[in-house]
C-alpha cells in the first residue's frame, strides 16, 4: 500500500545549516495498517509524514501509494490520497467558514471547489448523523463558525473532515497533545473508531510510549532519520512500555530524566 524506498531528505543542502532528516528510510505499509511512530524531538517523524504528503521535497528515494508513484507529485495532486491531521486544532479547519462548510470543503477534497462551499440536502443530514456520534452536541450547529467551537471539538471535526472523502492514508501528527486528557482520550477513541470502520492505513506520530504500544498494529522508532526500531506482531504484544523506553534511551545513548512526558 506505501513502499516507501530509501526516503533521503535534506534540509537547506549545501549550506551551513544542512539537515539531514531523513536518511534513507526504507518501509512497507500494507493497506489498512495502523502504524505509531515514535522517536525522540528531531528525529524526523513529521518529516517522515511530511514525505508522504509531499511537503518534504525528497532529495533521493522512492514512494509509491497503491500501485502508483507519488514521488515526484506535488502535494495538492496527492490531496486525494492523503489527508492530514495537525497537533494544533486551528490548523486543519477555516475559522471564518462554518462547521458545514469546511465539511463541504473537506468532502470536495482533492477535487474541483466551488467558490462558495455549500452541502447537498443529503450531504447536509449524513454530516449531521455523523457529528451526533461525536457526543459533543454538534450537529445541530452545523451553521456555526469554526472559530467558535473548543480545540477539542476543532480536533474532533478536523479528524471526521479528514476522514469524509475517499483517501488512502491518515497521518495524524501528534493529534492529541494539545488537549487536555479528557478530551484527548475523546479524540483517541474516536481516531480508533474511524481507522476501524474505515479499515485505514494511517501513520500516527506520538510522543506516548504508552499510547504507541496500546493503539494501531505496528510501532516505527525513528532516530536521527533513520528507522531503529519496527515492532509488530508477537514481538510488539510482547513488549512493554518499559521496555520501549529502555530502547529508546540506549538509541539516545543517555538515561531519559523524565519518563512522565513519554508516558502520556
Ligand atoms: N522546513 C525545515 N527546514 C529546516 N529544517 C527542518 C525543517 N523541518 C524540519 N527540520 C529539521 O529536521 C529535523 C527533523 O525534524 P522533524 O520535525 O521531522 O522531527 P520530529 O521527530 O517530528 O521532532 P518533534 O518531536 O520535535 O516534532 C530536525 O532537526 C528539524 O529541525
Amino acid at each position: 500500500m506505501i513502499t516507501a524506498e530509501a526516503l533521503d531528505v535534506v534540509f537547506n543542502a549545501g549550506t551551513p545549516l544542512e539537515n539531514h532528516a531523513l536518511r534513507g528510510v526504507t518501509v512497507d505499509i500494507p493497506e489498512g495498517q495502523w502504524v505509531t511512530v515514535i522517536g525522540s524531538n528531531g528525529a524526523g517523524k513529521s518529516t517522515l509524514l511530511n514525505a508522504l504528503s509531499g511537503e518534504a521535497r525528497l532529495r533521493s528515494g522512492r514512494l509509491l501509494i497503491g500501485h502508483e508513484d507519488v514521488t515526484r507529485w506535488p502535494p495538492h495532486k496527492r490531496a486525494s490520497l492523503v489527508a492530514r491531521v495537525f497537533q494544533d486544532p486551528l490548523a486543519g479547519t477555516c475559522e471564518r467558514l462554518t462547521i458545514a462548510e469546511n465539511m463541504a470543503l473537506a468532502l470536495r477534497r482533492g477535487g474541483l471547489r466551488g467558490l462558495r462551499p455549500a452541502l447537498s440536502r443529503p450531504e447536509r443530514a449524513t454530516l449531521r448523523e455523523r457529528l451526533a456520534r461525536l457526543g459533543l452536541g454538534l450537529e445541530n450547529r452545523l451553521d456555526d463558525r469554526m472559530g467558535l467551537l473548543s480545540g477539542g471539538q476543532r480536533q474532533a471535526v478536523s479528524l471526521l473532515m479528514a476522514t469524509l472523502a475517499p483517501m488512502r492514508i491518515l497521518l495524524l501528527d501528534e493529534h492529541t497533545a494539545a488537549l487536555d486528557p479528557r478530551t484527548a482520550d475523546l479524540i483517541l477513541r474516536l481516531t480508533q473508531t474511524l481507522i476501524r470502520e474505515g479499515g485505514l492505513t494511517a501513520l500516527m506520530v506520538t510522543h506516548s510510549m504508552r499510547q504507541a504500544l496500546a493503539l494501531g498494529d505496528r510501532t516505527l522508532m525513528l532516530h536521527e532519520g533513520r528507522v531503529v526500531l519496527d515492532l509488530m506482531g508477537s514481538e510488539r504484544a510482547g513488549m512493554t512500555v518499559e521496555g520501549l523506553l529502555a530502547e529508546f534511551s540506549r538509541q539516545r545513548g543517555e538515561e531519559l530524566d523524565d519518563d512522565a512526558l513519554l508516558l502520556g
